[in-house]
């Protein structure tokens, strides 16, 4: 299946409202089911982040689960983000690399990875969403974490706040808020000003992704 083109990856990009990153899932050897519920429920940004066994998966495992999330990305027009690293991600043909503040630089990524690519950055701080809104080669950033979330042992929250002020600076940059984030505290990221979100466990962890997926897209797309 041909992949998307630069214009395509950041036209969808403007439109997406529902980010999920997913482990291999390589205990419960269902990537590939659960890619399909969570891209059928709407799921529009999907990244494979796989810190489950303490440290990254070692590279050739990394392409393995990426050529599967790849394809059902595909199938649905979702874009496929991979996390860290600029080497997997030109090598998987993914549409998104997501670096965190200490990860690769920014203008160092798109060196490797091209034009085509869309690079996003984690922020903790207003200053650091800031420099994300108007850093040159960022195409969007996330904000966080919202919550303290056992997903990111160790981080401390960038709280609500974050959010608010994020919202209020007029970034015309898509962001995305994350951390912690699940059905029932949906309303209060919504009403500080979000309008995408990041998750893991909601999704990942749900009985039945689809729905829980679903479940996220509706409220997302109002
Ligand atoms: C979409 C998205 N947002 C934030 C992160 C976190 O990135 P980082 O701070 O580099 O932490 P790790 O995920 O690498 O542990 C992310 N991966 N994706
Ligand atoms: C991977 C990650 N990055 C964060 C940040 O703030 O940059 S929070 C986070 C984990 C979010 O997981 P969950 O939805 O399970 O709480
Ligand atoms: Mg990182």
């Amino acid at each position: 299946m041909p992949g998307l083109d630069a214009t395509q990856i950041r036209r969808k990009l403007a439109d997406a409202r529902l980010y999920l990153c997913t482990d291999a899932r390589t205990e419960r050897g269902d990537l590939a089911e659960f890619a399909e519920a969570a891209l059928a429920g709407g799921v529009d940004i999907l990244q494979l982040r796989d810190k489950s066994a303490g440290a990254p998966l070692e590279a050739r495992a990394e392409l393995a689960a990426l050529e599967v999330l790849g394809e059902a990305c595909a199938r649905h027009g979702a874009l496929l983000a991979v996390n860290d690293r600029a080497d997997i991600a030109l090598a998987a043909g993914a549409d998104v690399l997501h670096l965190g503040q200490d990860d690769l630089p920014v203008s160092v990524a798109r060196r490797v990875v091209g034009e085509h690519v869309v690079l996003g950055r984690s922020t903790h701080s207003a200053e650091q969403a800031s420099a994300a809104a108007t850093e040159p080669g960022v195409d969007y950033f996330c904000t966080g974490p919202c919550w303290t979330t056992p997903t990111k042992p160790g981080r401390p929250a960038a709280g609500l706040d974050l959010v608010r002020e994020t919202a209020a600076s007029g970034a015309t940059r898509p962001w995305f808020a994350i951390g912690g984030i699940d059905a029932a505290r949906l309303p209060e990221v919504l009403a500080a000003g979000a309008d995408r979100v990041v998750v893991v466990r909601a999704i990942t962890e749900a009985e039945d992704p689809r729905a829980a997926a679903d479940w996220f897209r509706t409220r997302l797309r109002g």
